[in-house]
């Protein structure tokens, strides 16, 4: 069931205009946060502003946050400052946080940092996973999702922190801000060998899996009905409110 809507505005919008959509859409969004949960996640400068012009029941997030807890980490956020600043959830993981980075599975290791470092201060940790186009082709997606989820869980696994839920958003790479979705067929698969796999590991965990790459308005009807998906990780679509809107009410309705 879809229950979950997260805006992710990457670096798409500046501070003055990030204000004006807030101080615009507050209302209707509040309306709309009243059936799902919306989730609005702006970029670092403008998300201590945000949070207090947007009304208490929209919830906001953060793009990602620092794998150190505090000291001399140039131009890193952490997960103290932003639980302080009233955020919910952030977003690991992301491929966009990526880029250019080598060494991936260090880098996964850094993502199971984060996690833990949310958990400590209660934000939720939406953790995004993904292939490549070249790993499409190869035939080796599953492969590479379940390594992606193996150098978070089995670090979860071993420490004491317990969690009850854990939140996955799956973003075929290729289909980020390209127009490419994968057929609805293929994602149900690729969802269900995601849930299967994590439920061998850790088996009472409340799963919520997103789907998050090139969703829009003309394909929003292809996966709002897919049982196993519980919500979207939107980009471009999340920018114009009225458009977002359009794309949560579709989802939800019969
Ligand atoms: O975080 C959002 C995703 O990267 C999807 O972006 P997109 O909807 O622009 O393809």
């Amino acid at each position: 069931m879809i229950k979950i809507f997260v805006a992710n505005w990457k670096m798409q919008k500046s501070y003055s205009q990030t204000i004006k959509w807030c101080i615009k859409n507050n209302k209707e969004l509040a309306e709309l946060s009243h059936r799902k949960n919306i989730i609005i996640c702006p970029s670092f400068e403008s998300i201590a502003k945000v949070q207090t012009l947007l009304n208490k029941n929209i919830n906001i997030g953060a793009q990602d946050c620092s794998a150190f807890e505090k000291g001399a980490y140039t131009g890193q956020v952490s997960a103290i400052s932003l639980r302080e600043i009233g955020i919910n959830y952030c977003l690991i993981g992301h491929s966009e946080t990526k880029i250019n980075i080598t060494n991936t599975d260090n880098l996964n290791n850094s993502i199971s940092e984060k996690y833990f470092l949310l958990i400590k201060n209660n934000i939720k940790p939406i953790i995004c996973i993904g292939e490549t186009q070249e790993e499409r082709e190869k035939n080796i997606t599953y492969d590479i999702l379940k390594h992606q989820i193996d150098m978070i869980i089995n670090k979860i696994k071993k420490e004491e922190i317990k969690i009850n839920e854990l939140i996955i958003a799956y973003e075929p790479i290729w289909a980020i801000g390209t127009g490419k979705v994968p057929k609805p067929e293929e994602l149900n698969n690729t969802l269900i060998g995601i849930k299967k796999y994590i439920n061998s590991i850790l088996s009472d965990i409340e799963l919520t899996i997103l789907y998050g790459g090139s969703i829009n308005l003309d394909n929003i009807e292809e996966f709002k009905n897919m049982g196993i998906l519980n919500g979207f990780l939107l980009g471009n679509s999340s920018l114009d409110f009225q458009l977002f809107k359009k794309i949560v009410l579709l989802s939800i309705s019969a």
